[in-house]
């Protein structure tokens, strides 16, 4: 499925080629995701979801093709229009989520430190209120990572990912690790937050409950590119290998007859 930008458009890809030596990652990959949308991307392990989302904040470049988020190109401007770009996205990586030697309030209070312009008692207010958004107390703000548990942990990277109050937030595999419970109470939380602040959500899972429950639109990644972006009813429809294996489950679970297609 090829798609075209339109003006409310939060993220726009065309043409992503992306190599690692020989490996070709990506090849003329197209997606765009539209304000409010919540996208889980799906693929097989190493089909280049992590990498996409590495491409939307900068952290790796594409060998070819345009990235464009919030209606510019990702590398438009001065450094002080990259940095400005950037701080309206929150992202939360399945690896490396916190700094090991900052407490849980030193955690949140980075990006903020680093704006350079917020003193220390509206830092203080600010890390304060993100603890209550992810629902932590006051108490687990001295906390050092090691003393937390997983799902706690997962909590303050979002609060830290939602201290600049982004449009865009970048979830890879959030629910990854935690017990159904604290999986369930993430999920909550995160659509809580999508309705509440009218944020644009790209998710990474292997998770179908997750995907589930949270995603407005799926789009697969497979043979390199995007092979279809739409409802999940849509999706289960969609025939193709990788969708009937991925969702088997669900699709098992729905009794949702496959064949007719959608991208
Ligand atoms: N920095 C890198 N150098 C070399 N190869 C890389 C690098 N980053 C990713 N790759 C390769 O790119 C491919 C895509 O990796 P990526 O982590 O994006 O996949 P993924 O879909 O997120 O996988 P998973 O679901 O297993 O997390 C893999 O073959 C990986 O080995």
């Amino acid at each position: 499925m090829s798609e075209r930008a339109t003006s409310d458009a939060v993220v726009c890809l065309e043409g992503i080629v992306t190599r690692f030596g020989r490996n070709i990652v990506h090849e003329g990959l197209d997606l765009t995701i539209r304000a409010g949308d919540i996208v889980a991307l799906v693929g097989g392990s190493g089909s280049g979801k992590t990498t996409l989302l590495r491409h939307l904040v900068g952290l790796s470049r594409p060998a070819a093709g345009r990235v464009e988020v919030f209606g510019e190109a990702l590398d438009a401007g001065g450094a002080a229009a990259r940095l400005a770009r950037q701080r309206r996205m929150g992202v939360l990586f399945q690896h490396g989520a916190l700094f090991s030697a900052f407490s849980v309030a030193q955690n949140i209070a980075f990006p903020l430190r680093e704006l350079g312009v917020i003193s220390r008692p509206e830092i203080d207010r600010l890390v304060a209120l993100k603890l209550a958004m992810v629902e932590m107390e006051p108490a687990h703000a001295p906390l050092m990572p090691a003393e937390l548990s997983g799902g706690m942990v997962k909590r303050v990277a979002l609060a830290r990912a939602l201290a600049l109050e982004p449009e865009l937030l970048l979830l890879d595999e959030p629910t990854a690790g935690l017990d159904p419970d604290r999986s369930a109470s993430f999920i909550r939380l995160i659509r809580a937050l999508h309705r509440e602040l009218g944020l644009t959500v790209v998710l990474v899972t292997h998770d179908l409950d997750t995907l589930a429950q949270m995603a407005t639109s799926v789009a697969v990644l497979a043979e390199r590119r995007i092979v279809s972006h739409a409802s999940l009813a849509d999706t289960l429809a969609y025939d193709h290998p990788f969708v009937a294996r991925f969702f088997s489950g669900l699709q098992a679970r729905c009794g949702q007859p496959r064949g007719a297609g959608a991208g």
